[in-house]
């Protein structure tokens, strides 16, 4: 009968959305265990670069799991995931002994974070297949486990595991029972962990529109200061301001300087061909028939409309470029933005 119970309240709970974090240094064994979890052989793995995300059903719940890299250049996006995650499973690799000091700094840099403290965290000291590989006392004691999860009232379980063992059908069975105990940890806590999550992503996001904004102001102004100087600097000169000049010597940016030297050239040609066959046309109106110079308007257009000088040449070259490099800079910047926010 109690069994009965218990079946029929597990069958009435909703169905839960949870995140998790796989992290840990690079090389401990993430995405194997993670293979191993989708019921994947763990075959033929390389270093992940940015993240990789897995979506399967476990039970009752519909969990999301973002696969890390671990590099060193690559855990400063770890803290963009951070909001959306209601626990943190921890790769170690056990039989590196020579990196559980890097090990514990970062372990210890992201439980203290003020967005995973407090969550449960699940550490697979993995590798234990490996010679000389650390039981689990030896990993606790090396990481100062217990102090760490305490200070940041994390509760935590330790699972010695070899995900190199998952063999697509059957999952290496710690794994399986560290994944259970985290997820039924979860659940135990629910709604106040979801509701933190769902806070602190509201937050992360209001924070990201922000900074995105300031940087846009910031490149705006950066662009503001070097027109206003090329304006100061072509008055100087006493050359036409950039924007101001004939469409026609506009330089695509994204051509060689050969080209655009070549394009230049045909144009001051042609040019000179107009103003060669104009004057002939003055000539041979001047043969019929005297005109005021001001009504033919000759001189005045000659002087707007002379070729542009090699200088001129070089300086909307220059324009074209720095335009471009700033768009660079800017379509950089994006890059990393969505490298940052990883989605
Ligand atoms: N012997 C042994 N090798 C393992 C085990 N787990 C992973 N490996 C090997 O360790 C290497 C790294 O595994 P990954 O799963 O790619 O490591 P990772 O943590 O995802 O690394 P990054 O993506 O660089 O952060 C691979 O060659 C795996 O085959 C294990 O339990 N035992
Ligand atoms: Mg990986």
């Amino acid at each position: 009968m109690a069994n009965c119970c218990s079946w029929v309240k597990r069958w009435r709970e909703p169905v839960r959305k949870v995140t998790l974090l796989m992290v840990g240094l690079d090389n401990a064994g993430k995405t194997a265990t993670v293979r191993g979890i989708q019921g994947e052989s763990p075959e033929d793995l390389a270093p992940t670069v940015g993240f990789s995300k897995v979506d399967l059903k476990q039970g009752k719940f519909e969990v999301t799991i973002f696969d890390l890299g671990g590099g060193k250049r690559i855990r400063g996006i770890w803290k963009n995931y951070f909001a959306e995650s209601y626990g943190v499973i921890f790769v170690v690799d056990s039989s590196d002994v020579g990196r559980l000091e890097e090990t514990k700094e970062v372990m210890t840099e992201v439980l203290r974070h003020p967005r995973i403290a407090g969550k449960p965290v699940l550490v697979l000291a993995n590798k234990q297949d490996r010679e000389g590989a650390l039981a689990e006392v030896d990993v606790i004691d090396y990481l100062s486990l217990e102090k760490l999860v305490n200070e940041n009232k994390c509760l935590c379980q330790i699972e010695p595991c070899s995900a190199i063992l998952s063999n697509g059908k059957k999952l290496d069975k710690p794994i399986k029972k560290g994944l259970n105990w985290l997820l039924s940890t979860i659940a135990k806590d629910y709604d106040a962990l979801n509701e933190r999550v769902q806070k602190d992503t509201t937050e992360q996001k209001a924070q990201e529109e922000q900074e995105k904004r300031e940087r846009a102001e910031r490149v705006k102004k950066l662009r503001d200061e070097r027109e206003q100087k090329e304006r100061e600097e072509a008055e100087r000169e006493g050359r036409p301001i950039a924007d101001e000049e004939e469409p026609g010597i506009m330089v695509n940016p994204f051509q060689p300087i050969t080209a655009v030297i070549a394009e230049n050239d045909e144009k001051q040609r042609k040019q000179k061909e107009r103003k060669k066959q104009g004057e002939q046309a003055v000539e041979n109106d001047d043969k019929v028939q005297m005109k005021p110079v001001k009504q033919l308007g000759l001189t005045e257009t000659h002087t707007n409309h002379q070729p542009p000088s090699e200088g001129e040449i070089l300086n909307s070259y220059k324009t074209a470029l720095t335009q471009q490099l700033e768009q660079e800079e800017e379509s950089d910047q994006q890059t990393i933005d969505s490298a940052d926010s990883g989605k």
